[in-house]
């Protein structure tokens, strides 16, 4: 068992502890965010696979890490004494860990899931009778706090307990309530969604290198553009549309590459890699979820 924990100061004991089952990009990312926003390392847990992993994990944030490679009880660990527990280990084996940390939740824990494809009712049907579950689609930006997440709760939830994860997520991201049935949407939009602009930031790149540019000037133009775009667009009122025009003189140079990416179908094409995303999800249901 790899626990290498210690911190050493007083935690706020009224902030919720939290449990990182599986810490890898998705909830490694929340778990920095969190700990960034103030939230003491002594209110958290988390496991990964490896004793590496584990390792690596503990000595950047400070926070007791337990590797379920070396030790069989490592999730049951850190689930013990755990207000909020947060499944983030890949969809196929969401519900085994559901069965493997269901003796040791309290009652009032809400067992909180991150992963794609993995349904309410059948994380009910791996837990304790009336546990509180929340599903959730979250996206990397969380590990800055520019997160968005979206959160539905289960039967036995309550609004308490809702408002509860909201809260710790709100910390590292925007939170927003949708029914279950549109987690398929907010996937294919903002779950998937940064892979989507690094996409674009790694072919302005490459074609910025085309057009003879060195790498590295062409990785920093990229980079900066995207990145600076974004905080342009995360200002309060900002619009994308009124942006893209404000770059966008009449019969200049934007106007063609505009009409470049329009006439090659973008518009379309964005749509169908958004509903290929959802679709996936779909897929993943009917694979893990029966
Ligand atoms: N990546 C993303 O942008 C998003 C991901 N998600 C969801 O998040 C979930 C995780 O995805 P992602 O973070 O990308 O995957 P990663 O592979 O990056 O992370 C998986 C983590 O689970 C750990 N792990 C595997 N098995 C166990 C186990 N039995 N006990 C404890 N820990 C274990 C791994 O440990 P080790 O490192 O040692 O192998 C790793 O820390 C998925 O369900 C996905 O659908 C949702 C939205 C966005
Ligand atoms: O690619 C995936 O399956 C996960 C879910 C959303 C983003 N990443």
């Amino acid at each position: 068992m790899t626990d290498t924990s210690a911190p050493a100061e007083t935690a706020d004991a009224t902030a919720p502890v939290i449990a990182f089952l599986g810490t890898g990009s998705m909830n490694g990312s929340i778990l920095r965010g969190v700990l960034a926003s103030g939230v003491s390392a002594d209110r958290m847990r988390a496991t990964t696979r490896s004793e590496e992993s584990a390792q690596k994990l503990a000595e950047e944030t400070g926070v007791q890490v337990f590797a379920s490679d070396a030790d069989a009880a490592a999730n049951t660990r850190a689930v013990d004494g755990a207000d909020v527990v947060l499944l983030g280990v890949k969809p196929y084996a969401i519900l085994e860990l559901c069965d493997e940390i269901s003796e040791a939740l309290s009652p009032g824990t809400v067992v909180v899931s991150v992963a794609a494809g993995i349904t309410l009712a059948a994380m009910a049907d791996h837990l304790p009778q009336g546990q509180p579950i929340v599903r959730s689609m979250p996206n990397t930006p969380s590990s800055v706090g520019r997160g968005v997440f979206s959160v539905t709760g289960g039967e036995h939830t309550s609004q308490e307990q809702l408002d509860t994860v909201s809260g710790l997520l709100s910390q590292v991201g925007t939170v927003v309530n949708v029914p279950e049935e549109q987690i398929r949407a907010v996937t294919g939009v903002s779950g998937s969604g940064p892979a989507y602009v690094f996409l674009l930031a790694e072919m302005m790149q490459k074609a910025g290198q085309k057009l003879g540019l060195d790498p590295e000037v062409a990785r920093v133009l990229a980079k900066e553009t995207v990145s600076g775009a974004g905080v342009l667009l995360s200002r309060e009122d900002a619009d994308a549309e009124a942006l893209r025009k404000a770059v966008t003189s009449p019969n200049g140079t934007t106007e063609q590459a505009i009409n470049t990416f329009l006439d090659g179908g973008i518009e379309q094409l964005v749509a169908d890699a958004v509903a290929a995303s959802a679709n996936r999800g779909d897929a993943m249901e009917q694979e893990f979820c029966g």
